[in-house]
């Protein structure tokens, strides 16, 4: 680790020295043309070039560690920025403005730029995220929680159970852990794992109480000591494995993001994209628009971050031709730019952006603006795309899932499987237990998909009861060994209700992507294999073989 962030300083220290580098050069130039203007004609091309050149360096000087230089950079920016956007205008104009006085300022900005040189670097915020590869360990403490423990280890949870909760001092902690305690330990338990995080400088874990006591004063108690939930005894363990699922998916979320950068200042998008990538984001960075279609399809971001001036390119004008393709419509994108005028910003934003960063920015305030943005925009994308009671793909997603997949699998060959999956008996449970019931069973099978599957896999609720699953790169004898323990894990589950306890089945037919020609014809022959092992008698799983089944 501590040599991966030696590498990632270096390589920003020499982003740094380039950016010096370039710049002196330019200022350079751009001194010796000046003093030609005085004897010249200088055009509006002339001026629009010293206006680009100011532009870049007030956006991006700061973030390279030159903070004064762009500072003066944005000063003299706005003084001719006014000439250039009048009507009548002329190379006397110019001259007025552009006098002795600005080329004297525009040498200082060589001065400010030696004296940055020699400034010591800004540290690096390091990576603070939940690693996705790690799952989530259940500390479970108590005695009394022992049933509990076990039901939870039932829905695929890596549980560990110590009986003494006062042994909690003793117990091993880390970032990926949730805590499952009784209400009246909280007190120690909120200390304890207060004193870790900071010992770790990492967040606190979650803590779900359970207790006897429930109604608007304990609740809040809990609330104020910390807690992120209360589970009354005995728990509704479908609720709360639900529960446990969505605070580890919002960990994850917090911490991660796809974030495709667009902007022709090549250093500048390479500062942002070794920062970014070091807080544990996924970055995709472009410095020309072209092929910016196709990348948005492939690599398919929670946000774009568009720089607005790319000479001859204009972010406002890449931004509304993203919206003509109705997938985009709603994909976050937030302009990165020097433009400090609010009324200027609003009219950018106006025209199909979401969102406004002012260049320059530190490096700290772009980690946290960018994860809050994608944290953000998954949240959305997650209301549209996915099934409100489960949090699967809903149906059309699912869909949309297979069919990319499909294209991927024409393309790349390698083996997927699709399943289907349905309740059995579903009928007779919804007319004993009652509808809610029921849908605490649909929700369950799903949360023990999503504990089982890996990340790369689409699962999807495709109808009431029944539930589709891609499994990309897992051939059928494979998802045959996976599903039938999922059967057998999912018939170990017990529910409960008015009318007792009781056990649900679920049936799976199995198919191979890679049979069929259309996208489609593998849902029906899932289908084919799931009524296969309904006859057979359900719990368990069918494969579909071309002409027999298996
Ligand atoms: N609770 C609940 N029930 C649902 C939902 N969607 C569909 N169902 C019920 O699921 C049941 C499906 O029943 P059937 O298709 O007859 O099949 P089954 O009883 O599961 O029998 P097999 O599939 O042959 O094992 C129906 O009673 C639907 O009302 C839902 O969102 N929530």
């Amino acid at each position: 680790m501590a040599s991966e962030v030696t590498a990632i300083d270096n390589r920003l220290m020499l982003l740094k020295t380039r950016f010096a580098d370039r710049t002196a050069s330019q200022l350079d130039d751009m001194l010796r043309n000046l003093r030609t203007w005085h004897t010249g004609e200088p055009t509006h091309g002339n001026l629009l070039a010293l206006y680009q050149l100011l532009h870049r360096l007030s956006g991006s000087s700061g973030t390279f560690g030159f903070v004064a230089l762009g500072r003066h950079a944005s000063v003299l920016e706005l003084r001719i920025k006014p000439l250039l956007e009048r009507p009548d205008f002329s190379a006397a104009h110019v001259r007025h403005i552009v006098n002795a006085d600005f080329i004297g300022q525009l040498s200082q900005l060589a001065d400010l730029l030696q004296q940055g040189r020699e400034a010591p670097p800004a540290s690096v915020p390091r990576k603070a995220v939940v690693s996705d590869t790690q799952d989530t360990e259940l500390l479970v403490l108590g005695e009394a929680l022992t049933e509990l423990a076990t039901a939870l280890t039932h829905y695929g949870f890596n549980t560990r159970h110590c009986l003494q909760s006062a042994d909690i001092s003793r117990q091993h902690w880390h970032e990926n852990i949730t805590i499952i305690a009784l209400a009246r330990h909280l007190v120690e338990i909120s200390e304890w794992n207060r004193s870790q995080a900071r010992r770790l400088q990492q967040k606190e874990v979650p803590i779900l109480c359970t207790g006897e006591e429930d109604g608007f004063s304990s609740r809040y108690r809990l609330a104020d000591l910390g807690a992120s939930g209360l589970f009354t005894l005995p728990a509704d363990v479908p609720r709360l494995a639900e529960r446990i699922e969505q605070l580890s998916q919002e960990r994850q979320q917090a911490g991660g993001g796809k974030v495709l950068l667009l902007d022709d200042d090549e250093e500048l998008a390479e500062h942002y994209r070794l920062v970014l990538t070091n807080a544990g984001m996924d970055v995709r960075v472009m410095s020309h628009p072209k092929g910016l279609l196709d990348t948005l399809a492939e690599f398919r971001p929670d946000i774009v971050l568009m720089d607005i001036h790319m000479p001859p390119f204009s972010g406002v004008t890449l931004s509304r031709m993203i919206r003509f393709e109705p997938e985009w419509l709603s994909l976050p994108i937030i302009y990165l730019s020097s433009e400090q005028d609010r009324d200027q910003q609003l009219r950018a934003l106006a025209q199909g952006a979401d969102e406004f960063i002012t260049k320059p920015i530190s490096d700290r305030l772009l980690i946290r603006t960018v994860r809050i943005l994608c944290y953000r925009a998954r949240q959305l994308s997650k209301l549209v795309s996915c099934d409100g009671l489960t949090g699967l793909l809903n149906h059309s997603h699912i869909k949309q899932a297979l069919s990319h997949e499909h294209a991927r699998v024409q393309r790349l060959g390698h083996s997927t499987t699709v399943a289907m999956l349905d309740l059995d008996h579903f009928k007779s449970v919804n007319d004993t237990h009652g509808h809610t019931v029921g849908d605490r069973v649909i929700k369950a099978l799903a949360n023990l998909l999503q504990k089982r599957l890996r990340n790369t896999d689409h699962l999807g609720r495709y109808g009431g009861e029944e539930f589709v699953v891609i499994l990309p790169e897992c051939d059928l004898p494979q998802a045959n060994v996976m599903f039938e323990e999922i059967c057998h894990q999912f018939a170990e589950l017990s529910f409960n209700s008015s009318e007792g306890e009781f056990r649900v089945t679920v049936s799976v037919g199995l198919a191979n992507l890679n049979q069929f020609i259309q996208a489609e014809q593998v849902l029906n022959a899932a289908d084919e294999a799931l009524y296969d092992r309904k006859q057979r008698g359900r719990n368990g799983v069918s494969c579909y073989a071309s002409s027999t089944l298996s």
